[in-house]
């Protein structure tokens, strides 16, 4: 892999709780354009990872470099204008709020708040509003062309597939380089995990510049969706390689498959 087409390099990534190491001494590299699967047990420190990469947590040792520039000791603010977006385990929704207003949540770093804009040039704001209004359902009407027409619904009316879908669009709103999505399938059936992966695999096929690292149980979901995939267990990285290369990994069958 030359330098030019790694996107993210983590090195020797650590995160302490106390006595606890959730995150031991991570090595990754997440080259432009691809998937990467991001695996292991309950508790193996996967969220841990999303969580310090974007800046919620410290890092207690090692570094990243994204896109070339150091952000071992950016803020969250800091590394979302950089570049990297994120979905949550549970949703996090304002399910008050429409479906427009929940993406622009999303889309602070591109909006002129200034208050004399707000304030004082009125048309200006019409117009920039409308144009944020057309770009954020063009991205929507990408994941399902029924929720495009319903921009301004309160979200706590949608089915949780739906809810996926427009924290995901939250996420790619902002135009990032990286898109993290941590385990996007909880609580949904089978068939709704299908169709999102789908989802996933269109928005990939539209920005094929965008990374992405998906934290997932659905062994189907890694097979169909990744180019590669990394196995965490209690911290430490067991195993890297292709889907086929983890899954007939002895140390990966035993530690998280269950089989010996
Ligand atoms: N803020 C925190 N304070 C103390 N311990 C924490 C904290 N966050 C995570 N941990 C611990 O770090 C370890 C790794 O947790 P983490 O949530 O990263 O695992 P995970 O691989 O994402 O698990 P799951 O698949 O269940 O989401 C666990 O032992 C967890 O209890």
């Amino acid at each position: 892999m030359s330098a030019s087409d790694v996107l993210l390099s983590c090195e020797g990534v650590t995160r302490r709780f106390g006595g606890l190491v959730a995150l031991d001494h991570l090595d990754l590299e997440v080259k432009r354009g691809d998937i990467l699967g991001f695996l292991g047990p309950n508790g193996s420190g996967k969220t841990t990872f999303f969580n310090v990469l974007t800046g919620i947590y410290d890092f207690s040792d090692g570094q990243a470099h994204f896109a070339g520039e150091n952000i071992s000791k950016h803020s969250a603010q800091a590394v979302y204008r950089a570049g990297i977006a994120r979905t949550f385990q549970r949703s996090r929704m304002c399910l008050s709020l429409s479906l427009f207003d929940n993406i622009m949540v999303g889309n602070h770093k591109h909006l002129n708040l200034g208050l004399g804009f707000n304030l004082f040039r009125r048309g200006a704001f019409a117009r920039d509003l409308e144009q944020r209004y057309e770009q954020a359902r063009d991205l929507v009407r990408a994941f399902s062309p029924n929720l495009a027409d319903r921009m301004s619904e309160a979200v706590g009316g949608f089915p949780m597939l739906d809810r996926r879908r427009i924290e995901i669009c939250r996420a790619l709103i902002s135009q990032p380089k990286l898109l993290l999505l941590d385990e996007p399938s909880a609580g949904m059936t089978h068939e709704e995990t299908h169709q999102l992966m789908g989802d996933i695999l269109s928005v990939r096929e539209h920005t094929p510049e965008l990374s992405i690292i998906i934290i997932e149980h659905e062994m189907s979901v890694m097979e169909r969706i990744t180019d590669h995939c990394a196995v965490l267990n209690f911290g430490k990285k067991i195993c890297e390689g292709t889907y086929q290369d983890v899954v007939n990994n002895p140390q990966v069958r035993e530690a998280y498959l269950g089989i010996e």
